[in-house]
């Protein structure tokens, strides 16, 4: 069945771009087939106007309106701006563009399964059709970026994708910023409490850690000794068995300013690089003492494949978030260096997805995280592993790195300067399709990058499960207390 013409190209036209006289109204990000000197090619409605030669701008007198609209039929038009984006005929780009009289369709759903349905998993349909859009998850190999406004949809989509992934067997490992996956019901969910074993810190992110600047190489020099020393001695502890792993965590700092106090030797700049050293390591301890653990295992051997891992760090202040992400980033991609080069460490690759990403991936402060979310941004490729940035404001984020994103998927944004950063840090992301954010609903999304053959229009499917994290039901609490604490003062009463 022929869909019906729903206009005709008119004016100038190229290989990427067309305008066409509707019919109809029509909707943004409808996909529409036109045929012409043998190509078949698919387009993607970006912008829509309407108007009157007759009944323009420069009328300002309402009777004579009147007049016009009761006398005569008054011309109207409906313009639509379409990016033209695959040749079906060819399987590539259009090469020619369109004649002007073309005629213009709404594309069949059997024209757009065929270029939506190679991907490995379904994360929703195309916006107005019913045609499943699959992504290719090995793309993710180039990472991804999930940018919305609040409200519009990432928490939704971070757990729809997570959880197919998991189920066809792939790993994931979620910080969780609000403690939303963490509390859900998200199928293959693996919870992960937040832990940080200095057992598994190198002495520089160690020193790193105790805020030791790079520059001050005397307190570096001693840090480094007296922490590889006490390593090497729990090791062998640990070897021989004459570990009591109760009294680890309380000794520990006892334990390594023992062994500072070894290399002071007598000159007085090195005494007061040590104290200076001690200093730092008794505020550290007190700062992360919620987090640090010399029993607790170390993260590489706490993922799962076929998992959603998630590591709930929404009871942390941001200092302790930082530390763990950084600390956790840096032990995955040390791992699976480490199996790819000897067959030791993390054997299957992982997905890590920074929530708030703007928090730790920020564009203004130098985070521990920022280092190793850079590294993977760059490296992470080669050894399996990839990063999923979360955020709802864009412009928060580390340029360098958010243009490292290869894939987006970009839900409702209505902030300008976030949607010129997103473009600016997008080579693969246009003007017109830019434009379309703020008119997409919850759920909606421009999904780009080698997740999918073009750029689509998706209406992202809804999470079955429940989400931790909602907004708060506060007049539902305010009632509740209100009931209870009468059921308080009547016993009381009674007592
Ligand atoms: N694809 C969707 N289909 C239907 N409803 C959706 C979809 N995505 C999100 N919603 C609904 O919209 C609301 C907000 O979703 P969600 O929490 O995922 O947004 P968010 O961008 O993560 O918000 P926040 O920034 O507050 O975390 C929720 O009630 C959710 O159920």
């Amino acid at each position: 069945m022929m869909e019906q013409i729903v206009g005709y190209i008119i004016g100038t036209s190229t290989t990427q771009q067309a305008t066409m006289l509707a019919k109809q109204a029509v909707r943004l990000g409808r996909y529409v087939t036109l045929e012409y000197d043998d190509q078949k090619v698919l387009g993607l409605i970006t912008s829509v106007t309407r108007g009157s030669p007759l009944i323009n701008d420069s009328l300002d007198d309402v009777e004579i309106l009147d007049d016009i609209i009761f006398v005569q039929k008054v011309p109207r038009f409906i313009r639509a701006e379409i990016k033209l984006l695959y040749d079906l005929t060819s399987n590539s780009l259009p090469e020619v563009p369109p004649p002007p009289g073309t005629q213009v369709r709404f594309s069949q759903e059997s024209e757009l399964q065929s270029l939506f349905s190679e991907g490995e998993i379904e994360i929703g349909k195309l916006i107005g059709t019913n045609v499943a859009v699959r992504i290719k998850v090995n793309s993710l190999a180039r990472h991804l970026a999930i940018l919305a406004a609040t409200g519009s949809g990432k928490s939704n989509t971070v757990a729809v994708l997570t959880e197919r992934i998991s189920e066809i067997g792939g790993s994931v490992l979620i910080f969780d910023y609000h403690g939303e996956y963490y509390n859900s019901d998200i199928k293959n969910l693996n919870p992960i409490e937040p832990k940080l074993n200095p057992r598994y810190l190198s002495p520089r992110e160690f020193a790193t850690l105790l805020e030791i600047p790079r520059n001050a190489t005397i307190q570096y020099r001693i840090l480094r000794k007296a922490f590889t020393e006490y390593l090497k001695d729990l090791e062998n502890s640990f070897n021989s068995g004459q570990v009591d792993l109760s009294k680890l965590n309380e000794t520990f700092v006892a334990d390594i300013e023992s062994r500072i106090e070894k290399y002071l030797g007598d000159s007085k700049k090195n005494k007061d690089s040590a104290e200076e050293v001690e200093n730092k390591l008794e505020e550290f301890f007190e700062r992360y003492s919620n987090i640090i653990d010399l029993t607790a295992p170390d993260i590489t051997s706490r993922i799962r494949s076929h998992s959603v891992n998630v590591v709930d760090i929404s009871h942390l202040d941001e200092d302790s978030m930082d530390a763990i992400v950084s600390h956790y980033l840096r032990r995955v991609l040390d791992s699976r260096k480490s199996y790819k080069r000897t067959g030791n460490g993390l054997r299957f690759p992982v997905i890590l997805v920074i929530e708030e990403a703007h928090v730790f991936i920020s564009k203004t402060e130098n985070t521990l995280t920022k280092a190793w979310a850079g590294k993977i941004a760059r490296e992470g490729r080669k050894f399996g592993v990839s990063m999923v940035i979360v955020s709802q404001r864009p412009k928060g984020l580390d340029d360098t790195i958010l243009s490292q994103m290869t894939n987006k998927i970009i839900l409702k944004i209505v902030e300008p300067n976030d949607k010129k950063y997103v473009l600016e840090s997008s080579d693969n992301l246009s003007e017109d399709l830019v434009s379309q954010l703020s008119s997409l609903d919850v759920g909606e999304a421009i999904v780009i990058g080698n997740l999918v053959r073009i750029p689509s229009f998706v209406k992202i499917d809804k999470f079955e499960g429940k989400l931790g994290g909602s907004d708060p039901d506060m007049i539902g609490e305010w009632r509740k207390e209100e009931e209870e604490s009468k059921v308080r003062s009547s016993v009381a009463d009674f007592g």
